[in-house]
C-alpha cells in the first residue's frame, strides 16, 4: 500500500488541478491533498475561496481518498499524522526539493519527493490557471 501525498492551494479549480491529482494518485494506492490554509498563502494573492469549501471541492475529485485542511502554524504536522510513502509536488511549486527532503529527514520523516508533470494549454481558451480564471473575470465583468 503506498501512500502519498499532494498539496496545494485550489482556489478556482481548473483541470490542470486535475491533471496533477491525477499524476499524483498514480503514484501510489491512496492519495491525501493537503489543502493550504489562507494564512499560509503568503507568496501570492490569498484565495478567494474559504479554507474548509476549498477542501470540500478537493475531495470530491475522482483521484483523491481524502482532502485534509493544512495545519495553519506547522505544515509538517499533517504530514506525520498521513505517512506517505511520496509527496508529489506540483511542476511550478516553489518548494526547493533538496531543503524540502533535509526538512522532513530532520523531523524524522522518511518519505521520497517527486514532482508532477504540467498539464499545457492545447488551445488558447483553455484556462490552467487560477491567476488566469480571475483575470479574465476581472477583465470581462468590469466596465
Ligand atoms: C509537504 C508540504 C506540506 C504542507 N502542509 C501544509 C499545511 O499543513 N498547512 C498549510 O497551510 N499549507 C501546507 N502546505 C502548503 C504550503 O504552505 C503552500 O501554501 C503551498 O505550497 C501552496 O502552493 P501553491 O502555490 O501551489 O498553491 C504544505 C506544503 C508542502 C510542500
Ligand atoms: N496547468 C497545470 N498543470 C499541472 N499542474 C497544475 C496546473 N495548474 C496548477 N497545477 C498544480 O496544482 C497545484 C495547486 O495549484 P494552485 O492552487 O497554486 O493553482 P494555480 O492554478 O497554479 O494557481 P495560480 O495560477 O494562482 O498560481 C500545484 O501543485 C500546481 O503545480
Amino acid at each position: 500500500m503506498t501512500r502519498v501525498v499532494a498539496q496545494g492551494t485550489f482556489d478556482i479549480l481548473h483541470p490542470g488541478h486535475v491533471h496533477y491529482l491525477q499524476d499524483a494518485a498514480d503514484m501510489g494506492d491512496e492519495l491525501h491533498v493537503i489543502v493550504a490554509r489562507s494564512v499560509n498563502v503568503t507568496h501570492k494573492e490569498p484565495p478567494v475561496v474559504p479554507d474548509e469549501q476549498r477542501r470540500e471541492m478537493v475531495a470530491a475529485l475522482k483521484p483523491v481518498d481524502q482532502a485534509h485542511l493544512g495545519h495553519p502554524e506547522d505544515i509538517f504536522v499533517p504530514i506525520e499524522r498521513i505517512e506517505p510513502d511520496i509527496i508529489a509536488l506540483g511542476y511550478d511549486q516553489h518548494h526547493d526539493d533538496e531543503q524540502l527532503e533535509a526538512a522532513l529527514s530532520a523531523r524524522g520523516i522518511d518519505c521520497d519527493i517527486r514532482r508532477a508533470s504540467p498539464l499545457e494549454a492545447e488551445a488558447a481558451d483553455r484556462l490552467l490557471s487560477t491567476g488566469r480564471i480571475i483575470d479574465r473575470i476581472v477583465d470581462e465583468r468590469s466596465e
